[in-house]
């Protein structure tokens, strides 16, 4: 039987690169699947799907070899133009495919550019489907990040394509922006398109996907069922894939031969291993657990200020000179030795406020106080020498032609003592050494959010504020990121991160900042924000797998896999309960 899909042993070099990016990779993939591609930064996953919609060689003509067919077109005599009716495809970055001012226009360009009389209808339909109707009328820069993203995607719905290719789908969303993604591409999975995405994480696989890709240094290294995909959970780790965190736990409960004596007799089997909250319900026996009492540093409020906010409001301009209010009588105080996560909804302000800080913007009332210093009367390259901000978009931080300038020229515009025998231990710290000769806007979306740390840690800083620092990171990377960040705890007086990230925000915040269409509606520890459902509901946040599976099973404070399973074998230990 002939597949949708057919990559038959491509092999393929970026064109000045010195390396084979794809290495005598081959997949098939059938109609109706629903595939998610994982593997770690730079392992080849977004180069292997621009094989199926022809950027790969048309647009990047690099060294090629192997055959492509889609639909049964061999690509290599295609034409772009013409592999889009069959294949959408919406990119890591795409706010670049984002090509008209307006919703309904953008939606309405590619069936217009194809030549569609029915283009409206096309467009109404993409956009219904999608639940932007009600903004049809709206500018794209009125749009919050969630909402652009879904345009994406109805821009490319619009041409009714067979098969749809998402990049890292929900990198940048609030978990509830995330699964309304996943729904649509379920409901579109269900009218019979092809779906593949390119995922870390694993929760929505487990959730959605039916078939799993694995990539490695250009090669597939297997196509498995879902079920079987998360089952070799070390080898997963090797390749910096974390399976969801139900499995993981089970995994290393399996490991150390406890008798998990709730189990159904299917879930005994050898091979099995729960990977959604629902079938770990009887895997796990249910227990209540002592709490953990966890060494979790409490705030307290007489430690030295380095940021205070009072009564500060802002709203940007738009085009016709009205200001758009977005933030509105924040006070806030950042203390010597808090490490925040700032969470909160697509377009709740968390970006805004973090600018603020650095005084790249000024507040309209109010007043802000970094260092000592307030900003409507500090030039910003003078509150630059303490604060440093990394930005959402990794691209922005990148001016040079290499790796290894980017990081040294911020070094040496901040007068760091001593930078050109640090650069190297930087570029060390960050798995950079072997990219730093390269140029920092080509690499891979996961190898750029690495440089883009590295300039900002590079610059030796007192306050850091980080945006997103996770998203399009491989899971292992995350961790790395996340210790590393640790680490730096004591280096730096405080540090703020805006995140969609929870787990990020569990294992590394001693502090979380809830905000909600421009106000700040929480500020508290972990316990204070998960315990809180109506809180979670109300900003669109989710608690980690993790919390969810303690909470069902009735134990307290725990925050990571660790803790989990620390405390389910602590209790063994003690009770004997499930010897
Ligand atoms: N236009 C380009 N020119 C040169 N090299 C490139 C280009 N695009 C990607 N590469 C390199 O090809 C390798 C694979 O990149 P690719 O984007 O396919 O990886 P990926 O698995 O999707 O990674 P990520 O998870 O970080 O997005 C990386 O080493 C990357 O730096
Ligand atoms: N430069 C700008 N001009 C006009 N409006 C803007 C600008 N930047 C952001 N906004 C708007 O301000 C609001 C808050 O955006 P902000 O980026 O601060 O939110 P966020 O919480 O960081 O969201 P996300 O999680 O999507 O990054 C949004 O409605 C956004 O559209």
């Amino acid at each position: 039987m002939k597949h949708q899909i057919e990559i038959n042993n491509v092999t393929f070099q970026y064109p000045g690169a010195e390396n084979n990016v794809l290495d005598n990779a081959s997949l098939t993939i059938d109609e109706g699947e629903f595939v998610a591609i994982i593997g770690g930064n730079g392992s080849g996953k977004s180069t292997l799907c621009k094989l199926i919609n022809g950027l790969i060689p048309h647009y990047y003509v690099g060294d090629f070899e192997g055959e492509v067919t889609v639909n049964g077109i061999n690509t290599l005599e295609s034409k772009v133009a013409s592999l889009s009716e069959h294949v959408g495809y919406v990119y890591q970055d795409f706010e670049n495919q984002l090509v008209s001012p307006k919703v309904i226009e953008d939606a309405c360009f590619a069936p217009l550019h194809y030549g569609y009389t029915d283009y409206l209808d096309r467009a109404t339909e993409a956009l219904k489907k999608v639940g932007l109707y009600d903004v049809k009328d709206a500018f794209i820069w009125q749009l919050s990040g969630g909402q652009k993203h879904l345009l994406a995607l109805a821009s490319i719905l619009s041409l009714s394509p067979s098969i749809i290719i998402m990049d890292e789908p929900i990198a940048q969303l609030d978990p509830t922006h995330a699964k309304d993604i996943y729904k649509i591409l379920k409901e579109l999975h269900a009218e019979g398109t092809t779906i593949i995405v390119i995922e870390h994480h694993t929760e929505f696989i487990a959730s959605f996907a039916d078939q799993v890709v694995l990539m490695d240094k250009g090669s597939v290294v297997w196509k498995k069922k879902v079920k079987e995909a998360f089952l070799d959970v070390e080898l997963l780790m090797k390749h910096q894939i974390y399976p969801p965190q139900v499995t993981q736990a089970a995994f290393y409960l399996k490991k150390s031969e406890i008798n998990l004596a709730g189990q159904q007799p299917s879930q005994q089997k050898k091979e099995f291993l729960p990977i959604t909250l629902t079938e770990s319900q009887y895997f796990f026996q249910k227990h209540q657990l002592d709490s953990t009492n966890l060494d979790f540093p409490i705030r307290k409020k007489e430690r030295e200020k380095v940021v205070q906010f009072s009564d500060v409001s802002f709203g940007y301009k738009t085009l016709t000179r009205e200001k758009m209010q977005i933030l509105d009588g924040i006070d806030l105080t950042i203390y010597k030795g808090d490490h925040i996560a700032l969470v909160g909804n697509n377009g709740a302000g968390k970006s805004t406020l973090m600018r603020l800080v650095t005084g790249l913007i000024k507040p309209d009332s109010g007043s802000i106080i970094v260092n000592g210093k307030n900003i409507s009367k500090t030039p910003p390259e003078h509150l630059a020498e303490k604060v440093t901000y990394i930005y959402q978009n990794p691209e922005q931080m990148f001016i040079d032609d290499s790796v290894e300038k980017d990081v040294s020229f911020y070094m040496k515009s901040r007068k760091v003592p001593g930078y050109k025998n640090i650069v190297n231990q930087i570029l060390k710290q960050f798995d950079l050494v072997d990219l730093q000769e390269r140029d920092s806007r080509l690499l891979s979306g996961g190898q750029q959010r690495r440089a883009s740390l590295a300039i900002g840690m590079g610059m030796d800083p007192e306050l850091m504020l980080l945006d997103e620092p996770t998203a399009n990171l491989d899971i292992g990377t995350r961790k790395h990121i996340t210790s590393l960040l640790g680490n730096l705890k004591d280096q730096l007086d405080a540090v703020m991160i805006a995140t969609h990230d929870m787990q990020l925000a569990c294992s590394f915040a001693n502090r979380i900042i809830v905000m909600h269409e421009g106000a700040i509606i929480h500020d508290g520890d972990r316990d204070s924000v998960f315990q809180n459902q109506a809180l979670l509901t109300r900003a669109g946040l989710e608690s980690p797998q993790i919390l969810n599976l303690a909470q069902m099973l009735g134990m307290k404070d725990i925050y990571t896999v660790d803790q989990f399973v620390d405390a389910y074998l602590k209790k063994e230990a003690k009770d004997g309960v499930y010897a």
